[in-house]
């Protein structure tokens, strides 16, 4: 039995964790969960899975399930994550909150020598070099649970690492895949959410479509199996069939393939090293797909992307930046505080005033961070209140 800790249980991958956990009830326990606002949600899981430990959002919801729950142990905010993720009893630790908040409990949970199965990029893109340090240094696994992250570490098993030659990353191009630059200017949250092949939380499904979680995903996979920025191609693909590839010197690639389900990804790293069953499977037929299509990436029309490559190429806290800018102008756009293509404006701005300093510490790197977000959130707020004045 392997215990679990999942990190965002009342989010989309956390719902799709719940739905593996219970069609594996003798192989998994959920020991511990965390959520951030929605009571109801949580309220089912602890009725359904008798967790241990549950972490609350505030103050005022763990007051309330505390009185429903009495022999449940509950904490709150970033202290109540970092207990859930430490249990004495815990294993494995699907870190699945959105965000760069997901930081200090995967880290703590490595220092307590718990496994991670990690679906919060943002965790490896704001302090990756700290996190797979303390993973090598603990001889903990960090299992990937990101899909593309997923089909390159399938598809590594049981190769020589010496013969890889480079990952090659598939991306959906999501939401506006077919606009033009100029068509963007006036796109709408509502429009910005209907991402063609994947249904997730609202945060990532902005980012697929301004090409931030390809980004990402870029650090992410660079920290995740140590191959330099060079060595790695992001490919426009559709159908989201092809998770991503891996191509080896002698001219063969492998591949994953399946169905847009994260049930998969979740079952492989929970089940790891073992294949477990996966049940309800979602229908996939290739011959009903019919084609599958590959395309170059388009640099100009997605320049957070280059971007991304030029900050994980500069290092340090370039990533840390490039990250912490778009979280806050990413949230700010679902907000209706900016326009679409500000997003862009906001994070290319945030990296460019960028100063590294010299010898990083980690300490660092979380001041970074916080200043990074402040000073974004100021930015926002000077443009709102100008736009306010010109309309007056
Ligand atoms: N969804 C997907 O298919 C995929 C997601 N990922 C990554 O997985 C992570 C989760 O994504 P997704 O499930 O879509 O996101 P959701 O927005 O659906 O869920 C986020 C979860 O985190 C909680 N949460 C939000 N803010 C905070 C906070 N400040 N402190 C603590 N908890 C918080 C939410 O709680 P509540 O709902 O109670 O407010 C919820 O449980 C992201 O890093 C994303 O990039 C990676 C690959 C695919
Ligand atoms: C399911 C998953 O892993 C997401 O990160 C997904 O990859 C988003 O797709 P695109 O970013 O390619 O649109
Ligand atoms: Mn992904």
């Amino acid at each position: 039995m392997k215990n679990i800790c999942l990190l965002g249980a009342t989010g989309s991958i956390g719902e799709s964790c719940c739905d593996v956990l219970r069609g594996h009830k003798e192989k998994f326990h959920l020991s511990a969960f965390s959520f951030h606002k929605n009571v109801e949600k949580a309220r089912a899981i602890i009725q359904e899975f008798s967790p241990q430990y549950v972490s609350c959002g505030d103050e005022e919801s763990k007051e309330r399930l505390s009185k429903e729950f009495p022999k449940i142990t509950f904490g709150v905010g970033s202290h109540g994550l970092v207990e859930a993720a430490t249990l004495e009893e815990v294993d494995v630790v699907l870190t699945a909150v959105s965000g760069a908040v997901g930081f200090t409990p995967t880290l703590q949970a490595i220092e307590k020598k718990k496994t991670i199965a990690l679906a919060n990029k943002e965790t490896l893109v704001m302090a990756g070099k700290w996190i797979m340090e303390a993973a090598r240094k603990q001889n903990v696994k960090i299992l990937p649970v990101d899909s593309e992250h997923s089909a390159i570490f399938q598809a590594l098993q049981g190769q020589d690492r010496t013969s890889l030659r480079k990952l090659v990353i598939t991306a959906s191009g999501g939401s506006f895949r077919d606009y033009t630059r100029e068509e963007l200017e006036h796109v709408t949250v509502e429009q910005a959410l209907n991402h063609p092949n994947w249904s997730m939380g609202k945060k990532i499904t902005i980012d697929s479509s301004t090409m931030m979680n390809k980004g990402l995903e870029v650090i992410e996979a660079h920290w995740l199996f140590d191959v330099p920025y060079e060595n790695i191609e992001v490919v426009l693909h559709r159908e989201s069939i092809v998770h991503s590839m891996v191509a080896f010197h002698d001219g063969s690639y492998l591949a994953q393939l399946g169905a847009s389900d994260m049930r998969e990804p979740i079952l492989f790293a929970l089940g790891f090293p073992e294949r477990l069953e996966m049940k309800n499977e979602k229908p996939f037929d290739l011959t009903e797909i019919g084609k599958l299509h590959f395309e170059k990436m388009d640099e100009e029309r997605f320049p957070m992307l280059r971007l991304a490559f030029e900050c994980g190429k500069k290092g340090g806290s370039f990533p840390t930046v490039y990250n912490a800018a778009n979280e806050i102008a990413a949230n700010a756009f679902l907000d209706g505080k900016i326009r679409y293509l500000e997003i862009e404006k906001y994070v290319a701005f945030a990296c460019l005033q960028h100063k590294e300093k010299e010898d990083l510490t980690l300490e660092d790197v979380i001041e970074i961070d916080k200043r990074t977000r402040n000073f974004v959130r100021k930015e926002i707020e000077y443009a709102q209140s100008q736009e306010n004045e010109m309309r007056r």
